[in-house]
């Protein structure tokens, strides 16, 4: 089966299958029980209340109008969400901001004609930054990829695509992955193809956060999303002691060396940080499940690590570092 085709099975659980295979090979990193049983037990009953409640998307940050705009916002901010780290003073929120401030100078400047014709200047003031951003190029061929599918098969809004998937999160990163190629986001670890889809599982994830569950936000399957294999989130497991790295791997890594993409040592932090997630949301349910109450999906365990990550990137070590347009 072509790897094209094999995401049609089910890609949520094409993801899921490639991180226990990666965990249970790795060499560079080791998932630790221990820890995972650890940050499961620091999680009250308050928290997990909390993490499970109408989720906690940042509303402010985000154009946001509940209506077809926000699905083509969405779309391009998740078409753009990576690699921010060479351009050290560069993060998401600014990619966020950046694109709301642009939509609302020009309610045009979203619509699939734009993309279609958008370059690296483009991007840039998408960003709203002074001097063009990483991968830049890459970013505009990306958008004009959005653009130009959008136009050709969604009569140019992404609202059409999203309501293609009829509330589906598995359907609708299937329609992702076969739309754009841009978001087929695979790679071969010991000579086995493995799947990541991280954008277009975090597309997913903030549509459902920004339309609260309903409507183009609406995913009756939201439950079978994993985790986001980004930058940030498995620094914060490093330092929680749920994942270990090998002494050659923690010297590069708190190097800052870039580990090439689509390597052992890229690969294994990914599939670990995504198996260990699956682990903890696992643990979780052992622990609390038949008390009835209610447990964060793992949805919003990512958003819970990738925060505490935010917040603490001054203090943990530093991330990994892969010039990607993956992640
Ligand atoms: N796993 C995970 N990774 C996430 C996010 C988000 C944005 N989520 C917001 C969207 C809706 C909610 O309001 C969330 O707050 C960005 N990233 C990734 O992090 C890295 C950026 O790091 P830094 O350079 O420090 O900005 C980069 O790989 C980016 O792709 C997430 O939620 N989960």
């Amino acid at each position: 089966m072509t790897s094209h085709a094999a995401a049609f099975a089910d890609p949520l659980s094409r993801v899921r299958k490639s991180a226990e295979v990666i965990r249970r090979a790795a060499r560079q990193l080791a998932v630790s029980t221990e820890g995972i049983e650890r940050a499961a037990q620091s999680l009250s009953i308050q928290t997990l209340s909390r993490l499970a409640s109408p989720t906690a998307f940042d509303t402010e940050l985000h154009y946001c109008d509940k209506g077809p705009l926000t699905a083509q916002y969405l779309l391009v901010v998740d078409a753009l969400n990576f690699c921010f780290w060479p351009e050290p003073q560069l993060n998401y929120e600014h990619l966020a901001a950046g694109v709301k401030v642009a939509l609302r100078e020009d309610a045009q400047s979203l619509s699939a004609d734009r993309l279609a014709e958008i370059d690296g200047h483009g991007v840039q003031t998408l960003f709203g930054w002074p001097s063009p951003v990483p991968l830049q190029a890459k970013r505009a061929a990306l958008l004009r990829e959005i653009g130009t599918v959008l136009r050709q098969k969604y009569g140019g809004h992404a609202a059409n695509l999203v309501r293609q998937a009829d509330g589906s999160a598995s359907a609708l990163v299937r329609l992702m992955l076969d739309s754009f190629p841009g978001f087929r986001d695979t790679a071969v670890y010991r000579g086995q193809e493995v799947a990541f889809y991280k954008r277009a599982q975090i597309y997913v994830g903030d549509l459902w956060g920004a339309f609260q569950g309903t409507g183009l936000g609406r995913f009756d399957d939201i439950a079978q999303l994993t985790m986001f294999a980004d930058y940030r989130v498995p620094a914060v497991l490093r330092e929680m002691e749920i994942l270990h790295y090998s002494p050659a791997l923690a010297t590069k890594v708190d190097g800052q060396v870039v580990l090439e993409e689509g390597g052992e040592e890229e690969l294994e932090i990914r599939g670990c940080t995504i198996a260990a997630v699956e682990m903890l949301r696992q643990c979780l349910e052992d622990k609390h499940g038949k008390t009835g109450q209610q447990l964060p999906h793992t949805v919003q365990l990512d958003w819970w690590l990738w925060e505490i990550g935010e917040e603490a990137q001054q203090r943990h070590r530093p991330h990994h570092r892969t010039l990607t347009q993956f992640y």
